[in-house]
C-alpha cells in the first residue's frame, strides 16, 4: 500500500520522509519486521520502542512512525501518539473491516469471556449468522480457532483478525475488551454496535493504580459505542449510566427502572432459571451453566440481543442451548465421590462468587485451592487468602503463574490477608503437587475447586511456560493403581 493512503486520516506533528513511497506492511516489533514496511516505534513499559529504530532500518524498514524523531536524518514521521496512530494505520491497511460487520464489545472485570460466548452462542441460535470472537481464550473465526496470548490483541492484531472475519463471511464480531486494550488504544476507531459493561471490582491495580483509573479505562468503551448496555447493580454500572453520551439499556436483578430485570430466579447445580422481563414481553430462561453470577451474565446477554432488535423469545431458546465455557464453573469428570470443578476466578469477586455458588451445592466440604499470579496486582493477594480461608472449609494454597517473581514472596502475600480465621489449610508452593494432595486427601461429598488458571494449559515460570493443564493431572492422578 502506498504510504499517503495508510496514513489517511493520521494526524502527523512533523515528517521528514518526502514524497510517497510504496510499503510492504507494519510492524510494531523490530523481531518480527519485514524489509520495506512501515516501523511504529511504541513507548512501553519495559523497554521504549524508539530504542530500536536504528534495528528496524538495518532489517529494511522503509519508514518510522515514531513520537520523537532521531537527531540523525532519516524516514520519520512524528505522531501525538504511537499506539493511537499504530490503530488508525492498521485500520487504514485492513481496509477498516470493522465497518463490514456489526461488532460487539464486552468490559468488565468478570464475565467478559462467558458473555461473548453467550453472545455467540446467540447470534448463531438465532439469526444463523457466522460469528468471530476475539478473547482470552482463543480467537475464532466462525468455527476456526485460533491461538490467544491476551484478552484483546494489540491494534494491529485485532484489526488483521476483523479482516479475517469479514472475508469469511462473519456478519458479526464479539469481542472482549479489556481496560488495558482502551487504555493502550487497541481497539481505537472500531465503531461498536453494542458495548456490554458487566461488572467493575478490584484487579489490574498494578496498571490502573486506583479504582477510579480503573473505572475511567473501562468507560472508555462507551465513547465508540452506538448502545451502551449497563449493569445497574454495579456502582459502576450506575456511574456509566449517568454520564455516557450514547443511548443506554440497562439491566438489573430487582431494579424496577432497569430496561431488563430477573424475576423467580432459582439456582440449581447445573443451571439456573428465571424470568426476563423488559417492557411488553417476558420469558422463562433456562441456561445450562450454574452460579448466581451466571444470572448477571445472561442478563448483559439478552439486554444485548434486545438492543440488537431480536425478539426476547428467540434469544431465550438460543440460551437454553448454549454450552458452558472451557475453565468456567468446568466440572472435571472424576471416577469418584467428590466433585473437581476448575474455574478461572483470579480476582476477590470472582473466587467470592464462585465459593459461594459452590457452597450452594455442596454435600461435604468446599475446599479450594488458588494462588495468585506474579507480576501483576499485589494488592488483592492478601484479599483473595482472607476470601479463601472465609468461605471455603479447607485450602490448599498455592501458586498461579509466578511470571517473574519468588513463588513463596506471593504465598506470603497471600498469607497476610488469613488472618486467624483457623481455617485448616495446607501450602504447597508446586501447583502440580497441590493438586495431587488436593485430590489424595478429598472426601466423599467434597468440592474441589481448582480456582484462578481456568482455561490455561501452562504455568509460567521465570518468563518459561510449562505445559501445565489441570485436567490431565486430574486424569493422570484417577490412571494411577490405588487413586479411587
Ligand atoms: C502492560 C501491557 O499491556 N504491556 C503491553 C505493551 O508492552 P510494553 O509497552 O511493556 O512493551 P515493551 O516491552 O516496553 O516494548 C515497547 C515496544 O518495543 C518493541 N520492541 C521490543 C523489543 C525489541 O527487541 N524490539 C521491539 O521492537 C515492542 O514490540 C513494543 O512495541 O505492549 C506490548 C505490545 O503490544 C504488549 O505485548 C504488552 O502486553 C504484555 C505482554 C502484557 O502482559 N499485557 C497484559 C497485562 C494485558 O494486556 N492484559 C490485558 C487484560 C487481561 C484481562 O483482564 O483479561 C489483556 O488484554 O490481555
Ligand atoms: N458476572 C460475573 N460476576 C462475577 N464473577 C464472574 C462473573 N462471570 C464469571 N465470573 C467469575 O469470574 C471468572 C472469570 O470469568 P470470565 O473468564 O468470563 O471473565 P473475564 O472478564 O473474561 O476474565 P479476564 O479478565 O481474565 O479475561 C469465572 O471463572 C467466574 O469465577
Ligand atoms: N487476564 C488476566 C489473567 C490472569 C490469569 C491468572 N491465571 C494469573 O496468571 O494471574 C491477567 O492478565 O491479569
Ligand atoms: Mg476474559
Amino acid at each position: 500500500m502506498r504510504l499517503e493512503k495508510l496514513l489517511s486520516g493520521v494526524a502527523l506533528t512533523g515528517r521528514t520522509l518526502d514524497g510517497d513511497v510504496e510499503l510492504s506492511g507494519i510492524s510494531y516489533d523490530t523481531r518480527d519486521i519485514a524489509p520495506g514496511a512501515l516501523f511504529v516505534a511504541l513507548p512501553g513499559y519495559k523497554t521504549d520502542g524508539h530504542k530500536f529504530i536504528r534495528e528496524a532500518l538495518e532489517k529494511g524498514a522503509a519508514a518510522v512512525v515514531c513520537e520523537r524523531a532521531p537527531e540523525e536524518p532519516g524516514p520519520w514521521l512524528t505522531v501525538a501518539d504511537a499506539r493511537a496512530a499504530l490503530a488508525a494505520l492498521s485500520a487504514n491497511w485492513f481496509g477498516h473491516p470493522a465497518r463490514e460487520m456489526t461488532v460487539l464489545g464486552v468490559t468488565g472485570t468478570n464475565g467478559k469471556t462467558t458473555t461473548t460466548y453467550l453472545l455467540k452462542a446467540m447470534l448463531e441460535g438465532v439469526l444463523g449468522a457466522r460469528v468471530g470472537l476475539i478473547g482470552t481464550n482463543q480467537n475464532m473465526i466462525g468455527e476456526k480457532s485460533l491461538p490467544a496470548h491476551r484478552t484483546t490483541p494489540e491494534s494491529y492484531e485485532v484489526q488483521k483478525l476483523l479482516r479475517e472475519m469479514a472475508d469469511a463471511g462473519c456478519t458479526h464480531a464479539v469481542m472482549e475488551v479489556s481496560s488495558h486494550a482502551l487504555v493502550l488504544h487497541r481497539v481505537d476507531g472500531i465503531p461498536f454496535r453494542t458495548g456490554v459493561f458487566t461488572n467493575l471490582t478490584q484487579d489490574h491495580l498494578d496498571f490502573h493504580k486506583t479504582m477510579e483509573n480503573y473505572r475511567a479505562a473501562k468507560g472508555l468503551l462507551f465513547r465508540q459505542t452506538a448502545t451502551a448496555v449497563l449493569n445497574l447493580d454495579d456502582e459502576a454500572g450506575r456511574f456509566y449510566a449517568e454520564c455516557v453520551d450514547c443511548p443506554t439499556f440497562t439491566y438489573s436483578e430487582n431494579k424496577d427502572e432497569a430496561d431488563l430485570t430477573a424475576k423467580n430466579i432459582r439456582l440449581f447445580p447445573d443451571r439456573v432459571e428465571f424470568e426476563a422481563v423488559t417492557l411488553g414481553a417476558i420469558s422463562r430462561v433456562k441456561l445450562p451453566i450454574p452460579g448466581g453470577f451466571t444470572i448477571y451474565n445472561a442478563l448483559g446477554v439478552i439486554a444485548c440481543g434486545l438492543t440488537l432488535g431480536l425478539p426476547l423469545p428467540d434469544i431465550v431458546r438460543a440460551l437454553g442451548t448454549a454450552r458452558g465455557v472451557k475453565g468456567r464453573i468446568e466440572v472435571v469428570p472424576t471416577p469418584t465421590d467428590y466433585t473437581v470443578i476448575i474455574d478461572y476466578a483470579h480476582t476477590p469477586d470472582a473466587l467470592e462468587n464462585i465459593l459461594t455458588t459452590v457452597r450452594g451445592f455442596t454435600p461435604g466440604r468446599v475446599v479450594c485451592l488458588f494462588g495468585c499470579g506474579g507480576d501483576r496486582d499485589r494488592s488483592k493477594r492478601p484479599i483473595m487468602g482472607g476470601i479463601a480461608a472465609d468461605l471455603a472449609d479447607f485450602v490448599v494454597f498455592t501458586s498461579d503463574n509466578p511470571r517473574t517473581e519468588d513463588p513463596r514472596a506471593i504465598l506470603e502475600d497471600i498469607l497476610a490477608g488469613v488472618g486467624e480465621s483457623g481455617t485448616p489449610n495446607v501450602v504447597i508452593s508446586d501447583r502440580r503437587e497441590a493438586i495431587r494432595w488436593a485430590l489424595a486427601n478429598a472426601r466423599a461429598g467434597d468440592v474441589l475447586v481448582l480456582a484462578g488458571k481456568g482455561h490455561e494449559t501452562y504455568q509460567e515460570i521465570d518468563g518459561v511456560q510449562h505445559h501445565l493443564d489441570e485436567r490431565e493431572e486430574v486424569a493422570a492422578y484417577f490412571q494411577e493403581p490405588g487413586n479411587r
